[in-house]
């Protein structure tokens, strides 16, 4: 797997110059065009790996050099074979194997001496090392400080279970398409596949596996769409009848649009600034045999308004995204303190904006996948104080439905079985 070590070497690079893992993966993978599937899947999980726990492989390869090394793509393989030999579950000696002939593939003749070097030092010193590794919280915890002391400071009871659960792998959950069959006939569908899975409740089920989706029964037909069960609390939120003209006005790639649609005659409109973006959105309605009116615009701005109120309003606004850090593990290294303020003002602007779009009577969800009050509570706080007619209504998960493991005045805090989102309901007077 040394071409996979090689790409994930690539991508984590690019993160570590401040780039999304989102760009830098692809762009990483056709660096390496004769990577098989297998060699793609697994650089995608050493580059995770690497991301997760970088905080602490970078300690060791601190340790482990005299002085730092200075070739970006070299530094970053280092850090990948570190990570697999810290939290990776193949043999040590294939690892290091691997990374030295990986290190022979990036042009520095130098490259395979060093990392044999480095990767076997840990190996023998390993006790040594980790007796006198560092005690401070961002090692220990993998995450950077300023991320540590906000969440110390605003869940003092939760912080280390909420930093320990974005470490994990996320779960693969599944929306089942109640207009196309059932939770138990999926479940059925899914075992008779030899897929191991479990229902979560209402249209959640959680799969023992993550797994392409060309593997799961039906997908192409529309049985089902990849969708976490935090999530999955929108639709149900947005108290829906048939009829209703409803925004979806920050949709895509059209998970959420998707399951209003799935859950109620509705006229819907789903806006987005990306058109990019949006193409996700049709391709999802056509797999699902679903029709909306799908729109490019700007949520802060009115230009693509044609004056029709609308009786519900999803805003599932734009934002640091720390509440689904275990599938963006990037952002831990790439958000900063002062990106909540900057994302903190778009998402009151896009609030505001929306407002004037609803009808009297109406119902607004105010959603992120944050868990940073800044983004959340205190931005709610701050609507109602500047608007009279707004009401905020009781946020009520009914965990019949679905799990709600933890859950604090509209936020849910993440959990193995879910991602942290919050919610807020808004019914204008
Ligand atoms: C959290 S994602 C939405 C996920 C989507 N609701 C779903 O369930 O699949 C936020 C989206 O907001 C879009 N966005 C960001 N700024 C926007 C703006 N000013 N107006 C409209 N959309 C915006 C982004 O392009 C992105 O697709």
């Amino acid at each position: 797997m040394q071409v996979a070590q090689l790409i994930a070497a690539h991508a984590v690079a690019e993160v570590l110059a401040g780039h999304n893992l989102t760009v830098s993966m692809p762009k990483a993978l056709r660096k390496v065009r004769s990577a098989t599937p297998q060699q793609q899947a697994a650089a995608q999980d050493y580059s995770y790996l690497t991301l997760r726990f970088y905080a602490e492989a970078a300690a060791y390869l601190a340790a482990l050099t005299p002085k730092p090394v200075t070739d970006v793509r070299v530094q970053a393989l280092l850090l990948v074979g570190l990570s697999q030999l810290l939290h990776g579950g193949d043999d040590d000696f294939t690892v290091v194997n691997q990374a030295v002939e990986a290190a022979g593939k990036t042009g520095q003749r130098w490259a395979k001496g060093l990392v044999n070097a480095v990767l076997r030092n840990f190996l023998r010193q390993r006790a040594a090392l980790q007796a006198n590794m560092s005690k401070s919280e961002v090692v220990q915890w993998n995450y950077p400080q300023w991320w540590i002391d906000l969440l110390k400071q605003q869940y003092p009871d939760d912080w280390q279970a909420m930093l320990a659960v974005g470490n994990t792998h996320p779960p693969m959950t599944l929306r089942v398409n109640l207009r196309k069959t059932s939770a138990e006939a999926y479940l059925q569908a899914l075992r008779d596949a030899g897929i191991a899975a479990h229902h979560l409740g209402g249209t959640a089920i959680q799969l023992q596996q993550p797994l392409p989706v060309y593997q799961l029964p039906g997908f192409e037909q529309g049985w089902c769409s990849v969708q976490d069960a935090g999530a999955q609390w929108a639709a149900p939120l947005l108290d829906l009848e048939p009829g209703m003209r409803v925004l979806d006005a920050c949709s895509a790639p059209g998970g959420k649009t998707c399951h209003i649609l799935e859950s109620c005659e509705v006229e819907l409109l789903s806006l987005d600034a990306e058109a990019t973006r949006l193409q996700r959105v049709n391709e999802n309605l056509q797999r699902l045999d679903l029709q909306a009116t799908v729109v490019t615009g700007d949520a802060a701005q009115s230009g693509w308004f044609d004056g029709k109120l609308f009786d519900r309003i999803l805003a599932d606004v734009p934002c640091s995204a720390s509440g689904i850090v275990r599938r963006h593990v990037d952002m831990k290294w790439l958000r900063r303190p002062q990106d909540l303020t900057t994302f903190a003002q778009t998402q009151q602007q896009i609030l505001s904006n929306l407002w004037h779009m609803l009808a009297k009577g109406g119902k607004l969800l105010y959603v992120t996948c944050s868990v940073f009050q800044q983004e959340n509570e205190m931005q709610i706080q701050q609507f109602l104080t500047s608007h009279a007619d707004a009401t905020r209504l009781p946020v009520v998960f009914d965990t019949a439905l679905l799990p709600c493991e933890r859950m604090v005045s509209g936020q849910l805090l993440p959990t193995p079985a879910h991602d942290g989102l919050f919610y807020a309901l808004l019914q204008k007077q």
